[in-house]
């Protein structure tokens, strides 16, 4: 049986939007079902390229970014990416590999309260309350295998997340020591990749303006990454909404 989730699948899906083409997601979601009460919705036109753009040049001139030294492993490491973190007051403080980012007020950030009322808006009953922000500046940047099953977001968070600018891949594969779930239905809108040692892998292509969103036992049972790509010239932002419970 499906997991219950916050977020229904309907009203974004391509058969219930207005303008929708079963070929491309315009305006639509696709959801790829990665078994298991793991699923992933893609937006691949969340929000207009112009719009977008406008974003881009706005987050890049006035997010105050910082390359934090974290701990993998018990050993420092500089984040291989630029990062930020908004959050709303009074919420528990987030803590990831030995580090302890400074909430941000959404206040100080006109065009974020915007682009969080848009997902509030297209997501009916979601309280996304915090957002961690990460810029590439090239296809050097990147963030490894990890999963954002942080206690405070509960056990099933839902993680919206929206890119601006240079395309990357984004990746994800089931954590090892869970068996196959069996076969997943259906076509999904992104690469299904079964490697040669058996470990079954997605691939999506972010777009400008894009939306993907994880939600059910993703973050229990799968890691993500968007790998470094010497190939990609440009600069990504990428958002990723999250609830603290
Ligand atoms: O940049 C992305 O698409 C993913 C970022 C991410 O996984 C994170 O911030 O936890
Ligand atoms: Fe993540």
């Amino acid at each position: 049986m499906k997991q219950q989730t916050l977020i229904p699948d309907s009203g974004f899906t391509d058969h219930q939007s207005p303008n929708s083409n079963p070929n491309d997601g315009l305006n639509g979601g696709k959801v790829t079902d990665l078994g298991n009460g793991s699923d992933i919705v893609y937006f691949p036109r969340f929000l207009t390229p112009e719009k977008s753009w406008g974003y881009l040049h706005y987050l890049n001139k006035h997010i105050p970014w910082t390359r934090p030294t974290i701990r993998v492993f018990g050993k420092p490491c500089v984040q291989p990416r630029d990062v930020c973190y908004i959050a709303t007051e009074g919420l528990k403080e987030l803590s990831y590999s030995g580090y302890k980012p400074d909430a941000h007020s959404w206040d100080d950030f006109p065009p974020l309260k915007e682009i969080l009322d848009e997902v509030h808006k297209a997501f009916p009953g979601s309280h996304f309350n915090s957002l961690l922000l990460n810029r590439y500046n090239s296809g050097n940047d990147y963030v490894g295998w990890h999963a954002d099953d942080e206690k405070l977001y509960g056990d099933n968070p839902e993680i919206a997340s929206i890119s601006f600018g240079c395309e990357r891949d984004f990746l994800l594969k089931k954590r090892s020591y869970k068996k196959s779930q069996g076969e997943v239905e259906g076509e999904p809108p992104s690469k299904r990749l079964k490697k040669s040692n058996g470990v079954e892998q997605y691939s999506f292509n972010l777009k400008h303006g894009s939306l993907l969103l994880m939600r059910g036992n993703t973050q229990r049972d799968w890691l993500h990454s968007v790998p470094k790509r010497l190939k990609a010239g440009s600069t990504r932002v990428n958002l990723t909404f999250r609830r603290v419970m």
